[in-house]
């Protein structure tokens, strides 16, 4: 089971967003857990902590360097504790090593070893560090992006305050990976950062650190990290409260206390009047986790775009990202096969520039020739109009990005025919609609499309990705 759903399944089943850092901190140890050996006290207090708690959190972070630190012994008291979690629970590895050079065999390590669901990476090595931790599909990992460090503040606070650079940690680790594998980790006391953090990544989980501070202001920090759901916000136990013989029942409390908070967020959010478009919320789409990721990959965008044509659409689709995120990428060469595995063909070909790679990954999957029909014929050389090998009078499906108007696809297809080739069917990811399908079959094309514009707005306003304006830009266009 993946990172998110194990998470999402232990806050319904615990109704709990708390988690529990599982950390054998010499100092902080109990005075009756102290014994000869001093890994024989952390660890009957860690075992403490987790019958404790089991029942009433939904994550546990356990901080390698805490483990690191008892040397050799330490290790294996981490591997112990790592078997006492329950398996449904998900585990949270705090161990920020973020050096390059080291991401592939430790993400191994971490993931495929240790069985943890998720670590904590900084953001300063950017995403060459981070893609490693993120070919491991069950995985997530939560960035750093701020830290309530005083000393820390001049860096995160750069250049200005209007535009500071955590932000800017935010919104570029957004594009690394989507909302189920990648969260964020954010240290503070002050609910002003907290709430410009979750204005920016409202899609995301945040993982709250360094809340208790002595006047800590409890309830506007949830009111500030948790999303419209009343969803979202990770929640620390504070470390004192570990220590308690009572640590059972205070945490049943703090629980309640988080939860009146919650449903009070929810109760508001449901009161407030929302215009409901014509969707059904029941049925969701065959592909509604491609369209999330693709929005969150930043290939879907809402605003005021020009269009070849000169037309202004409310949106504009960049599929040319895609070959960049190779996760999303496969799911979107798997979501072209399933409607190519059903037609006849001979040769695949790919629009040029932005279906070539698509056309690329399908024809390796698929084991079909590819072809392609050049964009602009060279002056020099073969003078090809068609590159690669073909005979005349074999059948090609023809794959492009999104359909708009048609005009792209079809005159590469009508170079295809001019060159003796049949075209028969068109295959793209995006239909627009507004009639253009019509259009291909009065050329004499059968037109596929993974989903319509439709589809995916509709999608996106349900999952809160776009809000009402956004929508009914699209609505009314
Ligand atoms: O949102 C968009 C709109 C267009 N494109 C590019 O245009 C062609 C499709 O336009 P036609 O009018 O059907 O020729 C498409 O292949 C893209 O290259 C786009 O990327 N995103």
């Amino acid at each position: 089971m993946s990172f998110s759903d194990k998470l999402q399944n232990n806050i319904l089943q615990n109704q709990s967003l708390l988690f529990v850092g599982l950390d054998p901190n010499p100092e902080m140890m109990p005075a009756c857990y102290e014994s000869e050996d001093v890994i024989t006290g952390l660890w009957n207090w860690l075992q403490f902590i987790i019958t404790e708690t089991v029942d009433f959190v939904c994550a546990y972070k356990p901080t390698l360097g805490f483990y690191e630190a008892l040397g050799v012994p330490g290790l294996e008291l981490l591997h112990q504790t790592l078997a006492a979690v329950p398996k449904h629970i998900p585990i949270i590895l705090d161990a920020k090593h973020s050096d390059l050079n080291t991401s592939t065999i430790f993400a191994r390590t971490v993931f495929t070893q240790w069985q943890v669901d998720a670590i904590t990476l900084s953001p300063y090595t950017g995403q060459d560090h981070v893609v490693p931790f993120l070919v491991y599909p069950d995985k997530a990992v939560f960035i750093l992006c701020c830290t309530s460090n005083p000393g820390a503040e001049t860096l995160q606070q750069y250049p200005t305050n209007e535009s500071p650079l955590y932000l800017q940690v935010v919104k570029e680790s957004k594009n690394w990976g989507t909302p189920e594998q990648l969260g964020l980790e954010v240290g503070t006391t002050n609910p002003e950062v907290l709430a410009l953090i979750r204005a920016v990544a409202p899609e995301r989980f945040i993982m709250a650190r360094s809340i208790w501070a002595q006047d800590s202001k409890f309830k506007q920090i949830l009111e500030a990290g948790l999303n419209t759901n009343g969803d979202g916000l990770l929640i620390p136990v504070p470390q004192d409260m570990l220590s308690s013989t009572n640590l059972s029942d205070e945490i049943q409390s703090l629980r309640s206390e988080i939860n009146q908070v919650r449903t009070e967020i929810i109760r508001d959010a449901s009161t407030c009047s929302v215009w409901l478009p014509d969707i059904c919320f029941l049925n969701q789409h065959p592909q509604h986790d491609l369209i999330l990721q693709l929005y969150d990959v930043g290939c879907i965008m809402f605003g005021s775009f020009v269009q070849a044509s000169g037309a202004v659409f409310p949106y504009y689709i960049d599929l040319r990202k895609i070959i960049s995120n190779p996760q999303v990428f496969n799911q979107v060469l798997s979501a072209y096969e399933k409607i190519l595995k059903n037609l006849d063909f001979d040769r695949l070909a790919g629009i040029p520039y932005g279906s070539l790679p698509t056309a690329t990954g399908l024809a390796l999957r698929l084991q079909c020739p590819m072809i392609f029909p050049r964009k602009e014929v060279k002056a020099h050389g073969t003078r090809r109009v068609i590159e690669g090998n073909f005979h005349p009078g074999e059948t090609v499906a023809v794959v492009d990005d999104i359909l708009i108007s048609g005009k792209s696809v079809m005159e590469g297809a009508e170079k295809l025919k001019s060159a003796g080739l049949n075209v028969n069917d068109i295959v793209v990811l995006i239909d627009h609609e507004q009639g253009v399908q019509e259009k291909l079959i009065k050329n004499g094309y059968r037109g596929h499309a993974v989903f319509t514009i439709s589809e995916i707005t509709n999608t996106l306003y349900q999952a809160g990705r776009i809000n009402e304006e956004q929508f009914l830009a699209f609505v009314e266009d």
